[in-house]
């Protein structure tokens, strides 16, 4: 197949997998009704838009039901705080949203606070039902391998329905490297329903076709879809685009 129309196809795929995210501090009603906007493209709609729980509200009225508002918990910090988790998540299901990122205690995984945050990622999945759950684990900061794949280990014990890498707040977001041992564990769980988020500092269409290669690889082709893959991402809409329209620079290599 053409390198051109590999690369037209994963743009198609990482739009439909697309988590159009907006996490600014300063984020206003205004931008998030632009974000809103541009959830519902020319080439088909996102999979999702990913917001504080203050706008779940807001983005829950402003978009069709095929698109999902997520929104975050314990973000960005991820601190072993259960009581204000708890809490966001209550504000993500009252105002109507339909899926949860929380992040993981990381910094208590890796100071060996494991069973704490089982028990954290436990209530947390109970409050959430049934809204899909995904799990951030901040694969950046717990940087082993050994750690990445625990902490990916507790979240699909625990009922998350996605593994997700970053929360795009560290030094180092989604790495192929991580994505690699994430992927590996979900593969390993045997469970066929649960999927896995690139989120942080993806930007272009070629950023996004490394982790459609790894998911695939490592999940099967038939994985490929915005049940199972998940792409968290701020700036990576205006590449997707482009490629779709046909303005942007012929792809270089791409296999899957
Ligand atoms: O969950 C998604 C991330 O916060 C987005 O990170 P990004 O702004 O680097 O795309």
């Amino acid at each position: 197949m053409a390198s051109l129309e590999l690369k037209e196809n994963a743009a198609r795929l990482a739009l439909q997998c697309l988590d159009l995210t907006s996490l600014n501090d300063a984020d206003t009603a205004e931008d998030i009704a632009a974000l809103c906007r541009r959830a519902q493209t020319p080439y088909g709609p996102v999979a999702a838009v990913c917001v504080w729980p203050r706008f779940v509200a807001q983005a829950r009225a402003a978009l069709p039901a095929e698109i999902k508002v997520a929104a975050v918990a314990n973000f960005p910090d991820g601190a072993l705080d259960l009581s204000r988790a708890l809490a966001d998540v209550q504000a993500i299901a009252t105002a109507g949203g339909d899926e949860v990122d929380v992040v993981l205690p990381y910094r208590a995984l890796m100071a060996g606070q494991r069973s704490e945050c089982a028990e954290f990622l436990a209530e947390v999945r109970h409050a959430s039902r049934p809204l899909t759950l995904k799990v951030i684990i901040e694969s950046g900061e717990l940087k082993t391998p050994e750690l990445i794949a625990d902490a990916a280990r507790l979240a699909l014990m625990a009922g998350a329905d996605f593994v997700k890498t970053s929360t795009g707040k560290t030094a180092v977001s989604a790495t192929p490297l991580a994505a690699r041992h994430i992927l590996s564990e979900i593969a390993g769980s045997g469970l066929v329903s649960a999927g896995f988020k690139a989120s942080g500092g993806i930007r272009t269409v070629t950023d996004a076709q490394v982790y459609l290669e790894l998911a695939a690889d490592k999940l099967g082709a038939a994985a490929l879809n915005p049940r199972r893959l998940r792409f968290g991402a701020s700036g990576l809409l205006g590449d997707i685009e482009a490629v779709l329209s046909g303005t942007a620079a012929p792809a270089s290599t791409a296999s899957y």
